[in-house]
C-alpha cells in the first residue's frame, strides 16, 4: 500500500491529463472565441451541471456512512439550491441567458451534442457502479478546478467587454466552495482507500474522470468548427 504523501503525489500526477490545458479553453482564456462559440460552451456544458446532482445522489446511494452522507448531500442542495431560483443550476442558466441564449433551448438540450451526452453519461454511471469512494475520487479534478476557475474570470472579463461580472456568479461563488470541497474529498479518498487495489482504483477513477472533461471539451471545440 502507499503511503499517505505518495498515494496523494500520484493523484496530484494527474493535472496534466486536466481540461485546464485543453487548446478550446487556452482560446477562451486568451480571447479567442466568438460569441457563438461561448454560446455552445455553455449550452453544452450545462448538461454537465445538471447531472452533477444526480452523480452525487448515486455516490450516496451506494454509501453506508452517515457521516458521508451528511456531507455529501450538501453537493446536490449546492447545485439545486434550497429552493427554485437558487443555486449552482441557476447560476448557470443566467450565464447561459448572458451569453444570448433563452433558457428554453438550454433546458430542452438541444444544442447538447453527442459526444458530450455520452461523456456526461458515463460519468453518471460510473458513480453508480463504481464504489462510492472511488466515485469520490472521480470528483478530485475539483482539486485542479479552483485555480483555473478564478483565471477564468479574469481572462474573460479583460477580454469580452459584453461579459459583465454578474454574469459569472457561477464561477465567482463556485471558486469559494470548491476550495473547502476539494480539501474535503481529498481527506476522504485518503482515509477511505485502505488497500493499494482501492488506491490504484482511485487514481485510475481520476484519470477516468480527465477524461471525461477532455472528450466534453473536444466535442464542444469540434462542434462549433464552423463558426470560428
Ligand atoms: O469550471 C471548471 O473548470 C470546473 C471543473 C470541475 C471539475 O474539474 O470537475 C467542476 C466544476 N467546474 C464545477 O463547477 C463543479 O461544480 C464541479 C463538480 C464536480 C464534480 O466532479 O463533482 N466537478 C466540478
Amino acid at each position: 500500500m502507499l503511503g499517505r504523501d505518495e498515494f496523494l503525489g500520484a493523484l496530484q500526477a494527474l493535472e496534466g491529463r486536466y481540461w485546464g490545458t485543453h487548446p478550446f479553453h487556452e482560446r477562451m482564456h486568451a480571447g479567442a472565441l466568438t460569441p457563438a462559440e461561448l454560446r455552445t460552451w455553455a449550452a453544452n456544458r450545462w448538461y454537465y451541471q445538471a447531472a452533477l446532482p444526480r452523480k452525487d445522489a448515486a455516490i450516496i446511494s451506494n454509501c453506508p456512512l452517515p457521516d458521508v452522507r451528511r456531507v455529501w448531500l450538501e453537493r446536490i442542495v449546492y447545485h439545486d439550491g434550497a429552493k427554485e431560483g437558487e443555486g449552482g443550476r441557476e447560476d448557470w442558466l443566467r450565464l447561459c441567458e448572458a451569453l444570448g441564449l433563452d433558457r428554453a433551448e438550454v433546458l430542452d438540450e438541444r444544442h447538447v451534442l453527442p459526444p458530450v451526452r455520452f461523456a456526461v453519461d458515463a460519468y453518471v454511471t460510473f458513480a453508480r457502479t463504481q464504489p462510492w469512494v472511488i466515485a469520490v475520487a472521480s470528483g478530485l479534478t475539483e482539486m485542479f478546478a479552483g485555480h483555473l476557475m478564478r483565471r477564468r474570470v479574469v481572462d474573460v472579463l479583460a477580454h469580452y467587454p459584453w461579459i459583465a461580472p454578474q454574469d459569472l456568479a457561477y464561477f465567482t461563488t463556485r471558486v469559494e466552495a470548491v476550495s473547502g470541497e476539494g480539501v474535503q474529498t481529498v481527506e476522504l479518498v485518503l482515509e477511505h482507500c485502505r488497500t493499494r487495489a482501492e488506491q490504484d482504483a482511485a487514481v485510475a477513477a481520476l484519470a477516468f474522470k480527465c477524461d471525461v472533461l477532455w472528450s466534453m471539451l473536444s466535442a464542444i471545440a469540434g462542434g462549433t468548427a464552423g463558426n470560428r
